[in-house]
């Protein structure tokens, strides 16, 4: 008889989930008047009120998983302010302020800028184009920053010299992915999750040796802005559509939570687009 091997279990990971807080605003002013990337159509148009409503479902999660939200007040004229990670980089008390690429957005900046200097935050003015965490992921030991169609490589300089840590560039090259957040998210402190079709070849190497261990994500559900995700640990916040990223998430030991925002991917964005993650740490 052969001898028959010990079957090894695999062994799935125990997450652990950190409380986080998170700055959000209101999508009562809601619409797609004007086209800045490959996913907003002006013709076809978008609902505030369903907006509004899959905007409440996506923070009543976030209060029911324990986390901490705050609100910052929706300006007239500015539609796409709901996509609050767009407004700062903020890592240890100090927030790096944006400078939009597009004339549309540009008073979103100092609107940010004011709620987080009220809020205690030391605030450094941006000379650089950047799109706050829309292109800055931050990691325990270093942030992930992106360029090629917003923010400028200037400004991963100048948000390295403020914050005091290590800004690694990676440069995305395909327009449906015109944001960092768009085609990656971190799992935890030390991992992450992306797309790499959007990546030069050069990034896509950087990331392969940073992130032996990454979860790779499909077309699939990259192209229903799956990876516009929020983590909290071990809690995946993401479009319910990226049934398979989804799938992997949850063989790898995290609790994936489906939330429905398709209004607000009209206009290109998704649950992490709609965070600002304010972090003291
Ligand atoms: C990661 N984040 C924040 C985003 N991807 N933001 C969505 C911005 C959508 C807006 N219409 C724009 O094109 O700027």
């Amino acid at each position: 008889m052969e001898p028959t091997q010990p079957s090894v279990a695999p062994v799935t990971p125990e997450r652990t989930a950190l409380r986080r807080h998170y700055l959000m605003c209101r999508p009562e002013h809601f619409a797609v008047t004007y086209a800045i990337n490959p996913w907003m159509d002006p013709a076809a148009g978008a609902s505030a009120e369903k907006a509004v409503a899959q905007w409440e479902a996506l923070r009543e999660a976030y209060v029911a998983l324990g986390h901490e939200v705050s609100l910052i007040d929706p300006l007239p004229g500015l539609p796409d302010m709901v996509f609050a990670a767009n407004g700062a980089l903020v890592v240890g008390g100090r927030a790096y302020g944006a400078r939009f690429t597009f004339p549309e957005r540009a008073a979103e900046g100092p609107a940010y800028g004011e709620w987080l200097r009220a809020g205690g935050f030391d605030v450094r003015e941006p000379e650089h184009t950047n799109e706050g965490e829309g292109d800055f992921l931050t990691l325990d030991g270093l942030i992930l920053a992106g360029t090629g169609f917003r923010t400028d490589v200037a400004a991963h300089q100048e948000a390295q010299e403020f914050l005091g840590r290590p800004v690694v560039t990676l440069r995305l090259v395909d327009p449906r992915f015109y944001h960092l957040d768009t085609a990656l998210f971190p799992l935890d402190g030390n991992n992450v999750a992306y797309y790499p079709g959007a990546f030069s070849p050069g990034s896509r190497a950087v990331l392969e040796r940073l992130f032996p261990d990454a979860l790779i994500a499909s077309e699939a559900d990259a192209a229903v802005l799956g990876l516009n995700a929020v983590s909290d640990g071990r809690n995946v916040v993401l479009n319910a559509e990226a049934t398979g990223l989804a799938e992997a998430l949850a063989a790898r030991g995290f609790n994936p939570v489906p939330v429905d925002l398709t209004e607000l991917r009209k206009a290109g964005g998704g649950p992490k687009c709609c965070t600002l993650e304010l972090r003291s740490v």
